[in-house]
């Protein structure tokens, strides 16, 4: 049985229960779950012997214009869901549990959140590092998974970990694909038919410049070209932004070098925004 905890309390008092040696593993998420999220439970399992799961449309990490009322919602599919896997235990809260009406204290990490989606959704990351960092003091795990699907937010909360020397260790998971090579996101439920019949380009345009890696093209310029190119072709794509960056700093390339790169996409079917990326090299 999954353990539902609600309140601070309650996962405090579960917390303590657990035995000394128990390696504990946290899965936070925002619900909605997919074979994406489940990928984590699974390699949380790997890893530890009590797997935590949270749920929690973290307000703070959506803009003013953002989707945070829309967000789906699917709460008793989803307790199903960790139950099939196994999860111990769901800290799924109220937004008031969390964050104290009069709250003042944020964590800014101030050089990988900065580029790519930080640019484009201000506020974002400072959101996001600082519900991470309080479900990893509420929860107190040994180690903490993040899809590479948001390969820009493991970077910032590793950055945040060893900047912060909080002591829990992060596992990033491999990206987990649709049939059709589209990476899952509770978002893609958004998509209308016609959007969706078309979303497969994002990742074909990724696998169009690491085809062009694979035969010798190291300009960062020209493997930007020829995955723009790709969804150029398309209207119904609105790409923000197409980008090689370095893997760990996220700093833009004029070359890939020997440390390989992290190609990097972010981009609107209509109403919806998606992101994907592919490493290339080591
Ligand atoms: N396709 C995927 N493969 C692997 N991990 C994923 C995938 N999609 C999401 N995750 C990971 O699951 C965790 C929770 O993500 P979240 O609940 O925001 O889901 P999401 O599908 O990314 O939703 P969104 O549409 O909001 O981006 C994050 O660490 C995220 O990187
Ligand atoms: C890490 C996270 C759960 C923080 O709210 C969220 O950004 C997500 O689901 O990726
Ligand atoms: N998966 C990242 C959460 C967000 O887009 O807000």
């Amino acid at each position: 049985m999954t353990k539902i905890l609600r309140t601070i309390s309650e996962l405090r008092a579960w917390r303590n229960a657990l035995p000394a040696g128990a390696r504990l593993g946290l899965v936070p998420t925002m619900g909605a779950l997919h074979e994406g999220h489940i990928s984590l439970m699974d390699l949380a399992h790997t890893h530890c012997d009590t797997v935590i799961a949270s749920i929690f449309v973290n307000p703070l990490q959506f803009g003013p214009t953002e989707d945070l009322a829309r967000y789906p919602r699917p709460i008793e599919r989803d307790i199903a869901l960790l139950e099939a896997s196994g999860v111990d235990a769901l800290f799924l809260p109220e937004p008031a549990e969390v964050y104290p009406a009069d709250n003042s204290t944020y964590v800014i990490e101030e050089a990988v959140s900065l580029p790519l989606c930080g640019a484009l959704r201000p506020g974002h990351f400072r959101g996001v590092a600082t519900v991470v960092l309080k479900l990893f003091n509420l929860t107190q795990p040994h180690f903490a998974f993040f899809g590479q699907k948001d390969a820009q937010q493991c970077a910032v909360i590793e950055r945040m970990v060893r900047d912060l020397n909080v002591p829990v260790e992060i596992v990033r998971g491999a990206i987990v694909r649709e049939e059709d090579g589209l990476a899952m996101s509770s978002r893609n439920v958004y998509l209308e038919p016609a959007q969706r019949a078309i979303a497969p380009l994002l990742y074909q345009s990724l696998l169009a410049a690491s085809e062009a890696y694979d035969a010798g093209e190291r300009g960062a310029g020209k493997l930007e070209a020829i995955g723009r190119s790709i969804l150029a072709r398309e209207p119904g794509i609105a790409v923000q932004y197409w980008e090689v960056r370095d893997r760990s700093s996220l700093a833009p390339l004029e070359t890939v070098g020997a440390n390989g790169c992290l190609l990097a996409l972010a981009a609107y079917l209509g109403n919806t925004r998606l992101i994907d990326n592919f490493i290339l090299g080591a």
